[in-house]
């Protein structure tokens, strides 16, 4: 059984490779999923997860991966897509975390620069300072060592813009004031978005499933906040995921309530199906390989180009104008607006 569903995904994925091992004095697998170099050598972040079986990570690292490659795609990034997991036990992580990603550097230096680490869920700046001394792969190391360090400010403006965008399309007009915003998921990027939000005069209404990360934001700024089971389906302007994956599907679309869609958590569509569904009912999904790209460019902005500050924030702001173009596609092609979004990234692709 097992063995069927790791070859079924691996076949179903499309991408070049997947390097795994088995830390057998921790009990760690890991996956570097190498989807695409077409573009340059693939890059992605780490993931650290309990998962409920290996092969749920390796799944986990095969979708991420794809996304990637449109995500470094869409941006113009001389990188292909990639990720990696780690499925270990939260204990073990805590007690023995140094061993786990010093075996993930030996994994990593083995590919000799096919993929390049960066940080993502459980992993930081810290984590990458540490791998970069037994192996240079990797992006967002801390300033202190030389790398431009987390990427959450970017990402949170990247999928700012994208909101502004989907106003001006959805909407009629840019303008956010007095908007409702749902912001599911205020960690490091939603909660850095709502500062935004709130500056540029939305309505927030904000939910997550660790409560005193709402109260901090009700204190602080004055916004609302809805229960974790019924932000997704609360009435509002745009809906802001910023949580988890998937909650876009078959169950959750026929009870949204929103007029758009424009959030940075990665892979919100359940399936691919999806997109017509929210086309179907009338309402503007910004694909997340492009709301959520911001990180992307701070990583290669600042890492690769060399760019100053203000060249990343220009960057950044450019992807509200790559959605506009997507938005512009999907109505003309009658499409959804991930098809139109993915043609574009796919178009950048050839060698
Ligand atoms: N950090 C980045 O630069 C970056 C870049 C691209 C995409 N993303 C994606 O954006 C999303 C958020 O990233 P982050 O770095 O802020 O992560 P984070 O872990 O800091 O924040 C996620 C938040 O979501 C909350 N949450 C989890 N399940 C929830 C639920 N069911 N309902 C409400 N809240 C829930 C968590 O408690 C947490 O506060 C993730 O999907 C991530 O993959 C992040």
């Amino acid at each position: 059984m097992t063995v069927d569903r790791y070859a079924e995904s691996l076949c179903a994925w499309g991408g070049e490779f997947v390097a795994s091992c088995h830390d057998a004095d921790t009990g760690a697998f890991m996956f570097i999923c190498v989807h695409s170099t077409a573009r340059g050598p693939a890059a992605g972040g780490l993931r650290i997860k309990a998962y409920d079986a290996p092969v749920s990570a390796m799944e986990d690292g095969l979708r991420l991966s794809s996304a990637m490659t449109l995500k470094m795609a869409i941006c113009d990034a001389p990188l292909g897509g990639g990720k990696s997991v780690i499925f270990v036990d939260p204990a073990v992580l805590e007690a023995q975390r140094p061993k786990i990603l010093a075996r993930f550097a030996a994994l990593l230096e083995s590919l000799h620069g096919t993929y390049y680490g960066a940080p993502d869920m459980n992993t930081g700046p810290d984590d990458m300072d540490f791998i970069y001394e037994r192996s240079r792969y990797v992006f967002c190391r801390t300033a202190e060592r030389g790398g431009s360090g987390s990427t959450t400010h970017h990402t949170a403006l990247g999928t700012f813009h994208a909101i502004l965008a989907s106003a001006e399309f959805a909407l009629g007009r840019r303008d956010l004031t007095g908007r409702s915003i749902v912001v599911q998921g205020v960690g490091g990027v939603g909660g850095a978005l709502v500062e935004m939000l709130v500056r540029a005069g939305a309505r927030v209404i904000v939910s997550d499933v660790v409560s005193a990360r709402v109260d901090d934001l009700v204190s602080r700024f004055g916004v609302a906040a809805v229960a974790p089971e019924d932000a997704v389906t609360t009435a509002c302007d745009i809906l802001a995921p910023c949580a988890t994956g998937g909650i876009l599907n078959a169950r959750s679309i026929p009870e949204l309530r929103c007029a758009a869609i424009a959030g940075a958590a990665n892979n919100q569509l359940e399936t691919p199906e999806d997109d017509a569904r929210l086309r179907d009912r009338g309402i503007l999904y910004a694909p997340d390989f492009v709301a959520s790209a911001g990180g992307v460019l701070h990583g290669v902005g600042f890492e690769l180009w060399k760019w100053s500050e203000a060249q990343v924030d220009q960057a950044v702001e450019r992807l509200g104008g790559i959605l506009l173009d997507v938005f512009a596609a999907a109505k003309a092609d009658k499409t959804g607006t991930r098809e139109a979004a993915e043609r574009l990234a796919r178009s950048k692709l050839v060698r």
